[in-house]
Formats: structure tokens, C-alpha cells, sequence
């Protein structure tokens, strides 16, 4: 037969498979992952057709079928390893089960597997996985790397079980390298419906300032630098665009995340909306089913119109290289925190993660909530800033302050304060209206959180202290009575180090900045040390 003859005959499916498989598998190395996924699903589906032909021979070659079930393993395998890189961790790990149906031990599965489990935060599952991975005579080779996986599963199945957290050795570093690995957490917390709106978290026993309350990875998010011309408007567009584009890709790839958007709050009839169960957050939660619901595309803006969060705001404190950056991001578990201008809960950011821990001391029943804007401010600025995230707080301090702000004494002091008068007379004005208006407990904490720029400014110089330091409250008295009424801020924390290091340094004092310093920053700062030099970064920072 001449050559071109030969060239015109059509190849036999084994020619055509054996084809394929070249070119999938110089994709693969090539890491064009999409076109590798192409060329394997034709190889995967001529595969299959062959061994269904194969089978129903009348008389089956053992040999031939158990080689085409082999190529078909292997072929899933390598097809899971290119999903997984496009971040389809869902048919990743389709194709890794069925592989693993195929040849239950199948290495290069159960690591591809096992990284996909880890990055979706199942970590008993993953290490199930490695665990039979290692003792595959493959594993030879990779041991070092694979007992890695093993140990960081182990670590992070026991965090995410006990919230064995510990930022120390990090912050001791000063942050050196990568920020460190951390397991999803579900601490005393449970959602239920909230007198605020909609639903909201709830302690479930009492807890103690500092307790870690959760601990999520975000959906996704974005950072960049915003340029100083038009206060980073156009950056912040940009951004934005692409963190939606992150978020609808997540979601179409990924059943569980769409899953987990779908159980937030679009803005409309919140009240409407159920409570989901927590065990939907934890980390070993049941596989959800197939999802009916279309992805639809508005409506996941809405959602992030209404729960996506910055990194650097008033009741978050970015730790490590992120700092440097603006940065937006949807977590889910912490999307259901409800705002309250008496809040008692505050954030870290550790690279990808939140963790939400308690600034002051909370009763079992209690919601969570956190800060959305600057709480350390008059009713008049809070209503403003509460109007621009599309609600009107309906919290307990504004409702107490709603009726305090009636009185003529109160609206002559605010208007003196913006007009400049001193605030020293202000703050004296101020404690005997209190006095007079019979303000007791949490009362008089939300009022001086409200005028608490004039605290600040009368104890931040020896002068003003001096001036006015008979004839104002102490300021370990202020500082305890906002940090047990709106929890702990770095501002106040700052204030009260201040007057520590002028007074000297007395053991109480320490106690006491230690605690307020765990209500700042939690106890997942568990060396003081480490706790003492994030104290004194919040002198210099704040
Ligand atoms: C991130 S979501 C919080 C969870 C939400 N309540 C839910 O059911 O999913 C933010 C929305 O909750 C509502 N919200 C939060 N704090 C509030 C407050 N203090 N007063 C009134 N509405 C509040 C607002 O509708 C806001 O847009």
C-alpha cells in the first residue's frame, strides 16, 4: 500500500485511543489545561465505548479489558489533575471517584483527590487519602512530600475540631513568609432569626473576651493598591469587577459554593429567609446533592452588594503582607453577623481567612455582631454611615441614644464639639448631664463611645490631662466602661496604653491591658509576647 493511501485509511479506535492518549498527555505537561480536559474526554468516552463493546463479546479478552480499564483510570485521573488546576473542583473529584471505583488504591487519584478534599477544607477525608497513598510503593519517591499532606491534614482536622488556634510564632517572626495554614473553625456560635434583621449569629453558651467564635475561608477575594489621584475610585472598580468574576466562577465550578451564596441575603425580604443549620459550615459537612437552582447572575450581585466586606475597616485588623493592601472578599459564615453600634465581636485577617472572636465578655443567647462602620461616633454620623449600607440600625444603643439626643443640653454639646470648643468643658458637660439624666451602666458607655473623639483628644497630651485631669473622669474608668459597652477598638486600647506608659507601670494595669489587648486582637495570640509586641504596634498604628 502506498503512504498516502495509508494516510487516507481511518484509524482503528485502538490507533485513534492511542492518539489521543499522546496528545492529552502533552497538553497535560504542557499545562494547557483546558485542551488537555478536551482531548481526554474523547479519549475517556472511545474508552468507554470500547470496554462496553469489549464486554458483551461473546467470549471477552480478561487482558484486553483489564488494559482499557487501566487507560481509563489513569486517563480519569489525569482529566481530575486538569480540572482541578481550572479550580472545577466538583468534577475533579467526580472524575477522581470514579477513577478510585476503577482501582480503589490508585495513587495518582488519591493524591489528586486528597489535595482537592484539603482545599475544600475536608480534612479527615483528605487524610484518609494520603494515608493510603503513602503506602502505595509509588509513594517512594515522594514520601517527604506526602507526609507533609498527612501532618497538615492532622494539624488542621485538630484545629478545626478543638480551635486550637496560635498566630504567636507568626507575629513573633514579624510575619516572615507565607501567612500559616489555617483549618475552617465553628466555634459556640449557631444562626437564628434576629431582632435586628433577618437572621443573624448567636452565642450558644457564655464566653469571654477574646474567645475565637469562627474561623472561614473566603469564596474569593481581591486586593490591590489604590492610587492616590482619585482615592483609588477606578481601583476599586477594578477590582471589584474581578472579585464578581471570581465569585460567579467559584460558584459555577464549585455545587458546594454555590450551595453556600445561595443561603445569603440578596437585601430583599430578609425576614423572609430561613436559618440554616451550622453543620452546613463545618468543615466534615454532608456533600450536598445536585443543586437545581440556575446560577443567576444578579442575584449573586446583590448578595455581594450586601455581604461582601473590606479587609482594613474599623472592627478588622489585617495581619501580615495583606496589610499593604485594599482587599474585598465574601465570607459566608461570617455573612450572617448582623451590624450593631454596641457590638461584640471583631475580625482578623490572616491571608485568605477571617477569624471572628468576641471584644468583651458575651452571655449565652447574645447575638454576634461586629462593626460595619465606625461605632466610636455620634448617633447623627452613625445614621448617615448606616444609610449608605441601605438599612437603618435598629440596635439597642441607637434606640437608647434616639431618646437621649432629644435633650436641648446634648444637641448644645455635639454642635459646641463641631464648632471647636474645648473638649475638655465638653466632656465635663457631658459626665454631669449623665448625672442629672439618671444614665447608668451601658448608658454611660454608649454615650462616651458617641463623643469619644473628645476623650481621646483630652487624654492623648500631658497638657490636657493636666488641664482637666480633676474634673473629668479617670481614664481607666472610660476606657473599661466603652470597652464593656461597645467592646474592644485599638483606639481605646491606644488610649489606655498611653496613660499607662505616662503613670508608670503598675501589674493591674497590665492585666488589664492584656485583657483589653485580647478583646483587640483574641485569644488566638496565646504568647504574651507575642500579644505584647501587637500592643505595641497598636500605639504606633493607631
Ligand atoms: C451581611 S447581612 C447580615 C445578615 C442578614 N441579617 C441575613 O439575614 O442574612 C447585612 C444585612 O443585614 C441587615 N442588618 C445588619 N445589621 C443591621 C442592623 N443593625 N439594623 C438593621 N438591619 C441590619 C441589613 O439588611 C444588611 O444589609
Amino acid at each position: 500500500m502506498r503512504e498516502d493511501d495509508q494516510l487516507q485509511q481511518p484509524l482503528t479506535p485502538e490507533e485513534l485511543m492511542q492518539e489521543l492518549r499522546f496528545k492529552a498527555t502533552e497538553l497535560l505537561l504542557r499545562e494547557e489545561w483546558q485542551e488537555s480536559v478536551q482531548v481526554y474526554t474523547q479519549f475517556i468516552n472511545l474508552c468507554q465505548d470500547q470496554i462496553s463493546v469489549k464486554s458483551h463479546q461473546n467470549h471477552p479478552d480478561p487482558d484486553l479489558l483489564t488494559k482499557l480499564q487501566k487507560s481509563l483510570c489513569l486517563a480519569l485521573s489525569n482529566r481530575a489533575e486538569a480540572l482541578s488546576r481550572l479550580r472545577d473542583l466538583t468534577g475533579a473529584l467526580k472524575d477522581c471517584d470514579q477513577a478510585l471505583k476503577i482501582e480503589s488504591t490508585h495513587f495518582k487519584s488519591l493524591v489528586c483527590k486528597g489535595k482537592i478534599l484539603l482545599s475544600l477544607n475536608r480534612y479527615s477525608m483528605a487524610l484518609d487519602c494520603f494515608k493510603t497513598a503513602v503506602l502505595d510503593p509509588q509513594a517512594s519517591g515522594n514520601l517527604e512530600t506526602l507526609n507533609g499532606y498527612v501532618q497538615k491534614c492532622k494539624k488542621l482536622e485538630f484545629q478545626s475540631r478543638t480551635g486550637a488556634f496560635d498566630l504567636s510564632d507568626w507575629i513573633l517572626s514579624g510575619f516572615r513568609g507565607k501567612s500559616p495554614e489555617l483549618a475552617e473553625y465553628t466555634g459556640p456560635v449557631q444562626i437564628k432569626r434576629s431582632e435586628l434583621s433577618g437572621r443573624g449569629l448567636f452565642a450558644t453558651k457564655n464566653i469571654d473576651a477574646g474567645t475565637l467564635l469562627l474561623v472561614t475561608k473566603a469564596i474569593a477575594t481581591e486586593r490591590g493598591i489604590l492610587s492616590s489621584e482619585d482615592s483609588g475610585e477606578n481601583a476599586r472598580l477594578v477590582m471589584w469587577k474581578n472579585f464578581v468574576d471570581k465569585v460567579v466562577d467559584s460558584a459555577t465550578k464549585c455545587e458546594r459554593t454555590h450551595h453556600l451564596i445561595s443561603t445569603l441575603s440578596s437585601g430583599e425580604d430578609e425576614d423572609k429567609l430561613e436559618a440554616p443549620e451550622m453543620s452546613l459550615f463545618r468543615p466534615e459537612a454532608e456533600e450536598i446533592g445536585e443543586l437545581n437552582e440556575k446560577l443567576d447572575k444578579v442575584k449573586i450581585l446583590n448578595v455581594l452588594d450586601v455581604n461582601s466586606l473590606v479587609e482594613d475597616s474599623v472592627s478588622a485588623k489585617v495581619l501580615g503582607r495583606n496589610s499593604d493592601y485594599y482587599g474585598v472578599g465574601l465570607w459566608v459564615l461570617a455573612s450572617f453577623i448582623n451590624h450593631s453600634c454596641n457590638p461584640n465581636a471583631r475580625r482578623l485577617h490572616v491571608g485568605d481567612h477571617v477569624l471572628v472572636h468576641a471584644s468583651r465578655d458575651v452571655k449565652a443567647g447574645e447575638e454576634i455582631t461586629f462593626a460595619y462602620f465606625d461605632v466610636l461616633s455620634p448617633l447623627s454620623k452613625r445614621d448617615e454611615m448606616s444609610k449608605t449600607w441601605g438599612f437603618h440600625c435598629s440596635c439597642k444603643r441607637c434606640k437608647f441614644e434616639e431618646e437621649m439626643c432629644s435633650k436641648q443640653e446634648m444637641k448644645e454639646i455635639e454642635i459646641g464639639l463641631e464648632r471647636g470648643i474645648d473638649v475638655g468643658s465638653a466632656i465635663f458637660r457631658l459626665e454631669e448631664g449623665m448625672k442629672r439624666w439618671m444614665v447608668r451602666g451601658r448608658g454611660k458607655g454608649y454615650m462616651r463611645a458617641s463623643f469619644w473623639a473628645a476623650y481621646f483628644e483630652a487624654y492623648g497630651s500631658e497638657k490636657s490631662v493636666t488641664r482637666w485631669g480633676r474634673r473629668i473622669p479617670a481614664v481607666d474608668i472610660v476606657v473599661d466602661s466603652v470597652a464593656e459597652a461597645v467592646g474592644c477598638d485599638e483606639r481605646v486600647l491606644k488610649v489606655f496604653m498611653q496613660a499607662f506608659k505616662r503613670n508608670g507601670v503598675s501589674l493591674v494595669d497590665m492585666e488589664k491591658a492584656l485583657k483589653l489587648g485580647r478583646g483587640v486582637h483574641g485569644k488566638v495570640v496565646k504568647k504574651q509576647q507575642a500579644l505584647r509586641s501587637l500592643l505595641d504596634f497598636g500605639i504606633h498604628d493607631a
